[in-house]
């Protein structure tokens, strides 16, 4: 696989109305970073006294929570290339770094983060002020933008690097990224799906026998049959997955733009014999939400700014609803990952506990127990009691804090006020769902002391949370629909009246109604309801999810992105979200608003047939898995890539409204060159792109050179088109005498791993890499970042000066050209006169 370019969190969780606002305000900012103050009252009260940590550890926590964060960068990539960048970095910059001394004292170099495995987690906790003025740090510090920009650093927060390491994933899986983006998370779960694949891959092109049993299913020569569909509703955020994602190469990979809590379902062909649709569920769901960001802190100023109380009830809801929708669209005995990088319950436990409850309780859906995972990751358990704060206030001013333990307690002080002081009002987003969960019987009770919190101060990271749950049986019963104080409240009233209407998927008791408030079960299994809902047309309007039933933060999150179109057009598939009464309505594939093509080509078409032949491809290798990105399907400048399973719901769902935005690695990109004569015709012919080679070349029998010397390679990176010249030396070694016999054309250069010996620092992992032969001339195909990355890894060549002869020649032609001109004009001038 290719690697990707960490994305790291950015300073914000989710986006909308916080993102929006946040953002605005950082750009009238004028107050640097370093100099807001780190206090929030509000803030510090609710975690000092909520019954979070005993006083000594708050305190411990709170001066972290106020300090600055380290920096953290993660080694990417597959394993074998991911630890030998690690080693050039270890043996190349620390020694430089750890000799060099600041205000007197020893700098401290970066060092491995002890909670993750083989060391390919680091952290930096050097002062600014070191880094800047010492030549070691800026030497590593170029290295970083370097390989970060070639993917095979991703400087990403060491919180946010934990939750897809409890997924389990496995390279057979099929992986659903619900809020993905920037896409950090997203490109380690592809290098999990993607495994070891590089290397079964060519086992299985050379027949030699590989282990297809263990770890994964790679029935499919090698290749990974498991897929990653990475989703997030913001139009732009997405821009930036898809960004992310393309440097990694897998063509795994599908990204889509979706409201998460209605996450349409993924058609698949009927089984045979059938005619009835399948709907794919996922092995492993990752379910990073949206969250008011409290544990981020330590980089995003706002957070002391501006917390209150009311970001996380206002969240609560659209949390839940994407938690649930996860667990819909989770298989038997799959594995979902929830997380935040808050640590507020009301985002968290209490989200998990209303989710299960929703889902059928424990018997359904149940907390893993991943006390034995990622042993050196410290952690506290997760909540079984919290309190849930709220400012009141009467008529905008006198704010009073309060602090409810249980939904009673905030009914009896509601009823209080509604006597002594009618005008103070609460948030409306305090239902019984944000408070802990009553149940105490054992065959009831939720394990939420299974989740895990990861505070500050224990290994000096930021904020966060994190719960692995299992689902058990399926489903039968959704998502709570979108309740207010005051729906809650008439609900109960016409509970307790005689009305039917039971409060739904809270996991607190309602005045007068001390059972579990439950929701209403339907049988909504998808398959069992698949033919049904097809035949259902459009009513236009939307239950389940309308603008007006969004909790108000989230409504703006929604109507940001355009994903009140998606609530409606998604309806049909939104099929067990809070189902109630209404019949469920298809995707509209005109409601699309930025449409992308996805072509594929027929597995007979015979320039995919040429192209290959040119290379001696294998017959093995899959001919039904390209596609081209317009419209109408035709060859023009690029031809992509993809796995089967991603064809398969590409094929089925592309004209079902679906937002497909990325999917497909760039295999072969359309090159004009002169015709054989050398006439001034150009002529179109296909060559290898950087971002599909490694899936091509294990098939390949033509057009292969072989480089095993350094000196070669480095010549063929500091000149972009070093000559070859009929006769005499083209000083091209080994590279050079092979491309001699080959007509012009793209070529695969292979580079083997060699251990450094005898003063020659040998190739730290295998490499191949596009080369064009010209006719008097070579190309090889990588862009100035990557050439400048493969210098200074290889060479520790920092600032090189690539030579272009071919666009100097054409540089000095041209003022060759314009110097004759304006001779010229100056002639005639001369003349005039
Ligand atoms: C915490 S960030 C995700 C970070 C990401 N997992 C990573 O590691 O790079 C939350 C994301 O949720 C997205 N989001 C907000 N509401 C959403 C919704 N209803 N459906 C899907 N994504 C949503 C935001 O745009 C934001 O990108």
């Amino acid at each position: 696989m290719g690697r990707g370019r960490g994305g790291g969190r950015g300073n914000f969780r989710g986006k909308g109305r916080h993102r929006g606002n946040r953002d605005n305000r950082d750009s009238e900012r004028t107050t640097s970073w370093s100099e807001i103050e780190r206090k929030n009252h509000l803030f510090e009260n609710y975690y000092k006294n909520g019954g979070f940590l005993d006083e000594g550890e708050f305190e411990d926590m709170w001066k972290h929570l106020a300090s600055e964060l380290p920096n953290s960068f993660r080694f990417t990539g597959t394993k074998g290339e991911a630890v030998a960048v690690r080693e050039i970095f270890k043996k190349r910059y620390i020694p430089g770094i750890a000799a060099a001394q600041f205000e007197g004292e020893s700098v401290q170099p970066p060092q491995p983060v002890q909670a993750f495995p083989d060391e390919l987690v680091w952290d930096m906790k050097t002062h600014r002020k070191a880094i800047r003025r010492f030549k070691p740090f800026a030497d590593f510090q170029k290295f970083l933008v370097a390989e970060t920009s070639s993917g095979n650093i991703s400087r990403q927060e060491v919180v946010s690097m934990i939750p897809p390491h409890f997924l389990d994933v496995k390279p057979g899986m099929v992986v659903l990224d619900m809020c993905a983006a920037p896409g950090s998370k997203s490109a380690q779960l592809a290098e999990m799906i993607h495994g070891d694949e590089e290397e079964r891959v060519k086992k299985a092109a050379s027949n030699e026998s590989f282990d297809a049993t263990s770890d994964g299913d790679y029935t499919d020569d090698g290749r990974s049959t498991g897929l990653l569909i990475a989703n997030d509703t913001d139009y732009k955020r997405a821009g930036m997955l898809v960004h992310q994602v393309k440097r990694l190469n897998f063509p795994n990979l599908i990204v889509t733009q979706h409201d998460a809590s209605i996450f349409p379902s993924i058609e698949l062909p009927p089984a045979t014999g059938s005619t009835r649709p399948q709907y794919l569920k996922f092995d492993r769901i990752l379910c990073d939400v949206p969250c008011s960001g409290d544990g981020t802190a330590r980089k995003n100023p706002n957070v002391w700014q501006k917390w209150t109380p009311r970001d996380g009830l206002g969240l609560h809801n659209l949390q839940l609803r994407i938690l649930c929708r996860g667990l819909q669209l989770l298989k038997k005995g799959g594995r979902l990952v929830y997380s935040t990088c808050s640590m507020n319950p009301v985002e968290n436990e209490a989200v998990v506990a209303s989710a299960i409850e929703a889902c059928g309780g424990i018997k359904k859906v149940q907390l893993v127990d991943c006390s034995d995972h990622l042993p050196n990751l410290i952690r506290k358990p997760g909540l079984n009691t919290w309190k849930v704060l709220d400012t009141s206030t009467v008529g905008g001013g006198d704010k009073e804090n309060h602090m409810f333990t249980s939904w009673d307690t905030f009914l009896k002080t509601l009823k209080k006020y509604e006597v002594e002081d009618p005008g103070r009002k609460f948030s409306n987003k305090i239902i019984p769902g944000v408070f802990p969960p009553t149940a105490t019987t054992d065959d009831a009770r939720i394990a939420l002391e299974r989740c895990l919190r990861v505070y500050p101060h224990l290994q000096n990271t930021g904020g966060f949370f994190i719960a692995v749950l299992e689902k058990l049986d399926d489903i039968k019963a959704g998502a709570p629909g979108n309740l207010s104080t005051e729906d809650v409240l008439q609900k109960s009233k016409n509970a307790s009246q005689g009305h039917s209407t039971p409060v739904e998927g809270t996991n607190g008791s309602t005045p007068g109604n001390s059972k579990r408030l439950k929701r209403k079960s339907e049988e909504l299994d998808e398959e069992a309801t698949a033919t049904k809902r097809t035949k259902t047309e459009s009513n236009g309007t939307d239950d389940n999810v309308t603008m007006t039933d969004i909790p108000q933060e989230a409504n703006s999150e929604l109507s940001a992105t355009g994903a009140d179109t998606d609530a409606q057009v998604s309806q049909e598939l939104n099929d067990t979200l809070a189902a109630e009464s209404k019949p469920p309505v298809k995707l509209k594939p005109e409601n699309q608003s930025q449409k992308e093509y996805f072509e594929y080509l027929s597995p007979t078409d015979s320039t995919i047939a040429k192209i290959l032949d040119f290379f001696g491809i294998s017959e093995r290798f899959p001919r039904d898995r390209f596609l081209v990105r317009n419209k109408e399907g035709l060859l023009l400048n690029k031809i992509y890539y993809t796995s089967e399973l991603a064809r398969t719901i590409i094929e089925a769902n592309k004209t079902r409204g679906f937002r497909f935005i990325h999917c497909g690695v760039v295999m072969f990109v359309s090159h004009k060159v002169k015709d054989k004569d050398g006439d001034n015709t150009s002529v179109s012919t296909w060559r290898l792109q950087n971002e599909g080679i490694k899936i091509l070349e294990p098939w390949a029998s033509k057009r292969i050179v072989e480089c095993d010397s350094r000196d070669t390679l480095y010549k063929m990176l500091i000149e972009i088109f070093p000559k070859l010249p009929k006769d005499g030396d083209h000083g091209l070694g080994e590279v050079g005498n092979q491309l001699e016999a080959l007509d012009v054309g793209c070529c695969f250069m292979r580079i083997g791993k060699r251990e450094a010996e005898d003063g020659d620092e040998g190739f730290p992992f295998p490499m191949v890499l596009p080369v064009w032969r010209h006719p008097g001339s070579i190309n090889l195909m990588v862009d100035k970042d990557d050439r400048k990355a493969n210098l200074l890894r290889l060479y520790n060549v920092k600032d090189p000066d690539l030579i272009n002869f071919v666009l100097d020649k054409a540089k000095r032609d041209a003022k060759a050209e314009r110097e004759e001109e304006n001779d010229r004009e100056s002639e005639v001038m001369n003349t005039a006169d």
